[in-house]
């Protein structure tokens, strides 16, 4: 397993393109037959991809003797049609739908694509799979602003229940370009962005760092992002895309966020 240490502000602003990538940026998530996974010391979280057939292992540094022993997991189907197999119950997943898999669960397997994000657990919640649908679709943004979007929230206070897991889908309309602007931070959460459904010749120009000493990081489809509390994370794709967020930390309120207004960013 790939671990990335937490990182401070201060070191970030010095860093290189590369070393900023190589912090923050997981290119290489799909692998087949196999379950990549990406340990980030920020919150803890555990980012993966799974190119199925292939079963959810345990690292040596989790110190644990299932992956879900302490653990909670959601997986996004960001292929085809698939299935998730947890303790010999077999979930049925079309694309972008999501399962919620409890603390406790022994077993789980992947048959597809599927993109995972994984937080400590300080207690045990029912596995639980949802649909678009179920998601309670909100649209937000407008053509003016090339951010015509529809938020689908997953893992959330009204939604699917879990410890401290916070996970959506959002989906940008044909022709709109800009995520998450005006931006915001959230000193009580970390965020992972992972981006999909972009050709391989597009990219998504991705912000990040304090509002006030802003990076970029260049990002293909099929990448994720790890944002640290202090960093913003917002993005202009080459052409239109969708992403899984999914946050881990002190509280689970999506609204609670320190909004960055647009003339602020540096
Ligand atoms: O497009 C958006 O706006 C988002 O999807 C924002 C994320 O949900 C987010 O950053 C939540 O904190
Ligand atoms: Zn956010």
């Amino acid at each position: 397993m790939d671990v990335r240490h937490a990182t401070a502000p201060d070191h970030a602003a010095g860093m290189t393109t590369e070393q900023l990538r190589a912090r923050f940026l997981v290119e290489e998530l799909f692998v087949p037959g196999e379950v990549r996974l990406t340990y980030s010391h920020e919150d803890r979280m555990v980012i993966g991809g799974a190119a199925g057939p292939a079963e959810l292992p345990c690292p040596d540094e989790l110190r644990s003797e299932y992956f879900l022993e302490r653990r909670e997991l959601g997986v996004v189907n960001v292929g085809g049609p698939g299935t998730v197999t947890v303790d010999d119950v077999r979930y049925e997943l079309g694309g972008k739908e999501c399962l919620y898999v409890g603390r406790g669960a022994r077993r789980v397997s992947f048959d597809g694509r599927f993109y995972l994000v994984s937080t400590p657990a300080h207690a045990s919640f029912p596995t639980v799979k949802a649909t678009l649908d179920d998601a309670e679709p909100v649209r937000l943004g407008g053509r003016e602003g090339s951010n015509e979007r529809t938020i689908y929230k997953y893992i959330h206070l009204k939604g699917i229940q879990s410890s401290q897991l916070v996970l959506g889908v959002t989906v940008l309309e044909p022709g709109s370009m800009w995520n998450t602007m005006p931006c915001h931070t959230h000193e009580r959460r970390t965020e992972v962005y992972f981006y999909f459904d972009l050709a391989e010749s597009d990219r998504v120009v991705h912000l990040m760092g304090r509002p006030d000493q802003t990076r970029n990081l260049i990002v293909a489809g099929d990448q994720a992002v790890i944002s640290p509390c202090w960093s913003v994370h917002c993005g202009f794709g080459t052409r239109s895309y969708a992403f899984v967020w999914a946050m881990g930390g002190e509280n689970q309120a999506y609204e609670d966020v320190e909004p960055v207004a647009i003339g602020d960013l540096r």
